[in-house]
């Protein structure tokens, strides 16, 4: 899998969450959370944390991952539902990272 296809995901995903919303609740998982509402996605992404924390205690990498992988998905379920998208959150990262300097560093090392 390229690097490229791994970046985009997030991309890809949103849209499919973005098309769940004009699906029956019966037809998949996406459209019965957002028929479930609000307090459910919320309760989703406390559970994931906690799944988060408790591999993170255990200190075994794939659980980590799949964990996460499983946070990462219901934040953008969140996100989706109050009408964002990841690339909000992407932006405002980069901002971040633009600000502590470190890019302009790599860029002239020998400053
Ligand atoms: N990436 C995911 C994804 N990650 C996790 N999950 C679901 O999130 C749930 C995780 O919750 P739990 O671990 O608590 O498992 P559970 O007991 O089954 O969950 P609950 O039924 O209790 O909520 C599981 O049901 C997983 O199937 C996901 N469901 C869907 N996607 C993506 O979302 C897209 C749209 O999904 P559908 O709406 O199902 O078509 C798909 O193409 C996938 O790419």
């Amino acid at each position: 899998m390229s690097l490229l296809h791994e970046d985009d995901v997030l991309a890809r995903l949103a849209v499919v969450l973005e098309e769940r919303k004009h699906a029956d609740a019966g037809s998949s998982y996406v459209a019965k959370l957002y028929a479930k509402g609000l307090d459910a996605i919320l309760k989703k992404v406390g559970e994931e944390a906690t799944e988060t924390v408790m591999a993170a205690k255990d200190g075994d990498a794939e659980h980590i991952v799949y964990e996460v992988a499983d946070l990462w998905f219901h934040t953008l379920v969140l996100l989706a539902h109050q009408g964002l998208g990841p690339q909000a959150v992407l932006a405002e990262l980069d901002r971040r990272f633009g600000l502590s300097g470190i890019a302009e560093k790599a860029a002239r090392p020998h400053d």
